[in-house]
């Protein structure tokens, strides 16, 4: 019952939400045309004693009566189905919608790294084509059980005993239920499985992936990986599917044995003369409606059952998502002490190693910093953190002063600019890639060229056919282009934002060689300490290039998850250290 309830407040409340007079009329008339079956019946017994006893009129009368019912249930179904079913995609947008806002519409990303988070998702993903057939299937056994309701009065007219018949159909029910949570348990120990073998599928599709494949001959080591994945999924299914079906057919013997016994009763009450014989057709139409009635309602069980997943599952996916934290402070518009990092430790959902461990560290207003270190340092976590994309696991940031987690995250993302290391290639016109930087400059020709310019992509977007032209393969008259050309983009996207109070760069330049890398440093730089005289803004570069960042105002040099030192190019060479020992190497490399 507790499952019907989770399942019926959860579907109807999609459907209310997204057309609640279509769902209206669509129940209506639905279950008017439930109800004509049973009343078909009934007018069924009054023909056939009608008939019986030589009266033609009135057995014509019942005649025209049940066909005119058995012609209103089908006009009826019809009418409500072309309802019903708009309403079901109706529902399944706006749960669409609901999960994109669970994925996405909270400023940190902590959950989204959460494995447990990412099985739910992708269940939860392929729940909502279930939406439709989900409100098909309880407007239905909301129908059935109305049905039952009237069949099981028209049978104790008969035989006070025949109301009993329903209870028959308890037990196959129970079996059923059970039947169903085998089914969804071993969904949900296949998902990660399921998702494993979907990103294989996706690295089949994807062109940049496709090269690396072919090249290192791996089509058949990623087939072979993808086969034992799917065989085991679908060997855990298939056995589940196996024990399910055996429970139903059990729980339908047992109905079967009823209906048989029912059927008997009004027999023998005919034989004693106590029925008429309208009485048995009655009754055997019926007991055959209740048993199509049970047969179908069990079939529903599991859509149900799984609507009320679905439900449990976008519950937790609710619960997962942190709320944002109760902001009391707004974020600054200029910067006059800087950042501080004070004791931050920051481990990824789900790993047991920290990322960073016990970082303290000062970024003064207006500087110019770069962030070295070897691969998996933490750099790119770090910036990610400042960005308030995540929180640490403790201590924690202040800007000016402030804690940020008493800012509003998204204030504080719009104080922001930034290009990320994985940055976003979005197949869109080159106005959308880039105006998205900053949806209010969006159309201003002026701003968007600047911002082109200033990143270095005007090749890039005279070859895209201007700020209109179409980016990407995703379209027959789409331009792709390089992947340093992409980065490009993205580097203009994040110079749309103006005066920002953190530019954090992810290795803008990993596209570009040593002295294309150090020109666009410097150029940044200088306009980096412009900006920062302005508004106290601070410029976070991020890069493996030791030559590239000696400008800057401060370097911090990261290991291992922790700061191993901090201090400008001159002060970090005069002692012997990680970055003195890693300049020399990599200055050895270039001559
Ligand atoms: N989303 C994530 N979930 C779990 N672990 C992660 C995630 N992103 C990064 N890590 C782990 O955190 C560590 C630091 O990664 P990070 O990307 O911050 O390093 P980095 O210094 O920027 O490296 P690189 O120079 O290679 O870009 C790595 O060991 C990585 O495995």
């Amino acid at each position: 019952m507790r499952t019907l309830r989770t399942a019926a407040g959860f579907v109807f409340g999609l459907a209310w939400r997204a057309a609640p007079g279509k769902l209206l009329a669509g129940v209506g008339l639905l279950l008017a045309g439930y109800l004509a079956t049973p009343f078909a019946g009934y007018l069924l017994r009054d023909f056939t004693d009608a008939a019986l006893a030589g009266a033609a009129a009135t057995a014509t009368a019942f005649a025209f009566g049940v066909a005119g019912l058995l012609v209103c249930e089908l006009m009826l179904g019809h009418f409500a189905h072309l309802h019903y079913f708009e309403v079901g995609e109706q529902a399944g947008t706006v749960l669409d919608r609901r999960l994109l806002d669970l994925a996405n519409g909270r400023p940190t990303l902590a959950h989204l790294d959460d494995p447990r988070f990412a099985d739910t998702l992708a269940l939860a993903a392929q729940d909502v084509a279930q939406t439709r057939p989900a409100l098909e299937g309880l407007l239905h056994l909301g129908g059935l059980v109305l049905r039952a309701a009237v069949t099981v009065v028209l049978l104790a007219t008969v035989d006070p005993w025949l109301a009993l018949l329903p209870l028959a159909a308890v037990p196959p029910v129970l079996v059923t239920r059970h039947a169903a949570r085998l089914v969804e348990r071993a969904r949900e120990r296949t998902a990660a499985s399921g998702r494993f073998t979907g990103h294989l599928l996706s690295l089949a599709a994807d062109a940049g992936a496709v090269k690396e494949i072919r090249l290192f001959g791996a089509h058949g080591f990623l087939m072979a990986r993808q086969a034992e994945q799917w065989s085991q999924a679908t060997g855990t299914l298939w056995s589940a599917q196996w024990r399910a079906a055996l429970l139903r057919g059990c729980g339908q013997l047992l109905f079967a044995f009823a209906y048989g016994g029912a059927i008997l009763l009004v027999l023998r009450r005919a034989a004693a003369g106590t029925a008429t014989v309208g009485e048995v057709v009655l009754v055997v139409t019926l007991a055959v409606q209740i048993s199509v009635q049970v047969a179908s309602a069990i079939g529903l069980h599991a859509t149900v059952a799984s609507a009320a997943r679905t439900a449990e599952r976008f519950a937790e996916l609710a619960a997962a998502v942190p709320a944002p934290a109760a902001a009391t402070v707004t974020a600054p518009r200029r910067l006059v002490r800087g950042i501080r990092l004070h004791g931050v430790t920051f481990g990824y959902p789900g790993s047991d190693r920290p990322t960073l461990r016990d970082v303290d560290l000062t970024i003064p207003a207006g500087a110019t910093v770069a962030l070295v270190g070897e691969n998996g340092a933490g750099k790119s976590t770090l910036v990610k953190l400042l960005c308030g994309l995540y929180a640490p696991t403790a201590g924690r940031i202040t800007v000016d002063g402030v804690d940020l987690a008493r800012m509003p995250a998204d204030a504080w993302h719009r104080r922001i600019a930034m290009l990320f290391q994985d940055f976003a290639r979005l197949h869109f016109t080159v106005r959308d890639n880039v105006g998205v930087g900053e949806l209010a400059l969006r159309d201003d020709d002026a701003v968007l060229h600047a911002a082109v310019h200033q990143a270095r992509a005007t090749r890039a977007v005279e070859q895209a056919g201007g700020l209109d032209g179409l980016l990407g393969r995703g379209y027959a008259d789409g331009t792709e282009l390089s992947g340093g050309q992409w980065q490009s983009l993205g580097l203009a996207r994040s110079l749309m934002r103006p005066r920002p109070l953190l530019l954090a760069l992810d290795e803008p330049a990993a596209a570009l060689d040593a002295h294309a890398e150090n020109a666009l440093f410097t150029r940044f730089a200088a306009a980096a300490r412009r900006a920062g005289r302005g508004n106290g803004a601070i410029t976070l570069f991020v890069s493996h290039r030791f030559s590239t960042v000696r400008a800057a105002d401060l370097i911090v040099v990261l290991r291992d998850g922790t700061v191993a030192e901090v201090g400008t190019h001159d002060e970090l060479m005069a002692r012997p250290g990680l970055y003195h020992d890693l300049f020399h190497l990599q200055a050895k490399a270039y001559t």
